[in-house]
């Protein structure tokens, strides 16, 4: 058991990505993970708390920071450390309803002195006053209250993402989207067809006391209901009888509907969610061929395809880079080629709210060309009358509908096709403009496909 309790992990973790500038931040995931290695073992309740803490802040950031600043006598610099104690504790306060006041206030108090390891009594104190003033005027800090603030605050995105969503949705469906982003998504999973079915996992799932219920887009997913703690300790996870993925992502596999006997390249793997949806799809009788440039999630790709049972169906090319994988001596040529780009991820703020604050819109250019780059890449290794199936987890123009245009226009021999048939019924929610498909929060994370026939 772990001497330091969840509120000192998740001052430390916050505290840990705060302090980098925000190109050289780590994943606010792999931070919590750090954590939870280095200062011991966590039940799995509190490991949930230091995870509902930590993304709970780093969501609500400017309204956290707006709120402390109002109970600050000195509106100076304030050390970090203190700083991230105060928004600890007033996320707990205002946002956490199950966490008592006196539980929020006391044990974040005793974590700030942990932290600063007897070098300042003032600190802590500090910590304390602040604290106790928040709990006693928390009444006053309602909505109305803080409804008159401007959206960036109110809802805690950047201002230039609020710019750019007013200007395309109006301001409406911008602040939709800004509160959708800040719900807490469901934890899904997509059932491996190879293992169980949907049904089977369900009473898996409920025989050990966890809520699940089926999903409404996706006729392999599983919504577990009210359930938010550590993935690894559920029932069927050892056994590789699910993999945990959104329902819009879980869409896109069936985009890219690989057959039994097809050739099939997943280019930009990642670890694997939607290579190991293939060899479902394809029942295990498609060749499935998966690249990774970065080492650590190819690491992780192989994890996932050794506890689901895919280790042989899915040939992980040694060269991660699907670029140079399939080069010269080496060549390939397949029926469907599902190109899942790096981007810039804002489909997916709501699961993952450091994305907002690692961004800049420059990124966004800059996608856009590695975005073609890849596209233009993988076409020569598509068969004719094959498919590129070009995904990714944001709903930006010039990442999605404007790049495929652009790429159309350049490429005479390529043509859109009506993704409507490979859809499933069970989503027939979801939107499909000028053959484009959509799926967003807060039905699903925001997700983007789109699917290009080779006609010679
Ligand atoms: C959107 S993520 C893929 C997520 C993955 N498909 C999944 O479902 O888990 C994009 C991935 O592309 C990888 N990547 C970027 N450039 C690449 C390249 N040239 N070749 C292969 N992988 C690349 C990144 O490291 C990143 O893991």
């Amino acid at each position: 058991m772990s001497k330091f309790g969840p509120r000192f992990l998740a001052i430390k973790t916050l505290f840990r990505w705060l302090r980098c500038h925000r190109k050289r931040r780590p994943p606010l995931e792999s931070v919590i993970e750090e954590a939870y290695s280095e200062y011991g073992e966590l039940n799995s309740k509190d490991r949930a708390l230091v995870r509902e803490i930590a993304t709970g802040v780093v969501r609500n950031l400017t309204l956290l920071e707006w709120l402390i600043s109002r109970y600050l006598k000195n509106k100076g610099k304030i050390d970090l450390t203190l700083k991230t104690a105060l928004m600890v504790g007033a996320y707990q306060i205002l946002f956490l309803k199950k966490v008592p006041d006196h539980a929020a206030l006391n044990e974040t108090v005793e974590a700030t002195k942990r932290l600063l390891k007897g070098r300042s009594s003032r600190g802590s104190g500090f910590v304390n006053a602040v604290l106790r003033r928040i709990v006693k005027e928390k009444k006053n800090i309602t909505e109305s209250y803080i409804l008159e603030l401007p959206p960036e605050i109110r809802y805690s995105h950047p201002e230039w993402i609020v710019k750019r969503w007013n200007e395309r949705f109006g301001l409406n469906q911008t602040i939709s989207i800004l509160k959708a982003n800040n719900k807490r998504p469901p934890v899904t999973l997509r059932v491996n067809l190879l293992r169980c079915n949907r049904e089977e996992l369900i009473r898996l799932l409920e025989d050990h006391g966890i809520k699940a219920i089926p999903g409404k887009y996706s006729p392999q997913a599983v919504i577990l209901d009210g359930h938010f703690g550590d993935i690894r300790g559920l029932p069927g996870f050892k056994e590789g009888y699910f993999q945990v993925q959104d329902e819009g992502a879980q869409l896109i596999g069936f985009l890219v509907d690989p057959k039994p006997g097809e050739v099939v390249l997943d280019a930009c793997a990642g670890v694997g969610g939607k290579s190991t949806h293939l060899v479902e799809l394809s029942r295990g009788r498609a060749t499935i061929f998966a690249c990774e440039k970065t080492v650590s999630r190819k690491a992780a790709l192989s994890e996932n395809l050794k506890r689901l049972g895919m280790i042989s169906q899915v040939k992980v090319m040694e060269e991660g880079d699907c670029l140079r994988a399939f080069s010269k001596g080496n060549k390939v040529y397949f029926d469907k080629i599902l190109l899942d780009a790096p981007c810039s991820g804002l489909g997916v703020i709501r699961r993952h709210p450091d994305i907002k604050w690692n961004r800049v819109v420059s990124d966004i250019t800059q996608l856009r060309q590695l975005q073609m780059t890849l596209l233009q890449g993988l076409k020569r290794l598509v068969k004719v009358k094959g498919k590129l199936i070009y995904a990714t987890c944001t709903l930006e123009p010039e990442e999605t509908t404007l790049l495929i245009e652009d790429f159309l226009k350049n490429n005479p021999s390529w043509e859109l096709m009506d993704p409507s048939p490979f859809i499933p019924g069970s989503a027939s929610g979801v939107l499909i403009k000028k053959h484009f498909f959509y799926s967003t929060p807060p039905k699903t994370d925001g997700f983007f496909g789109a699917v290009l026939r080779r006609v010679k």
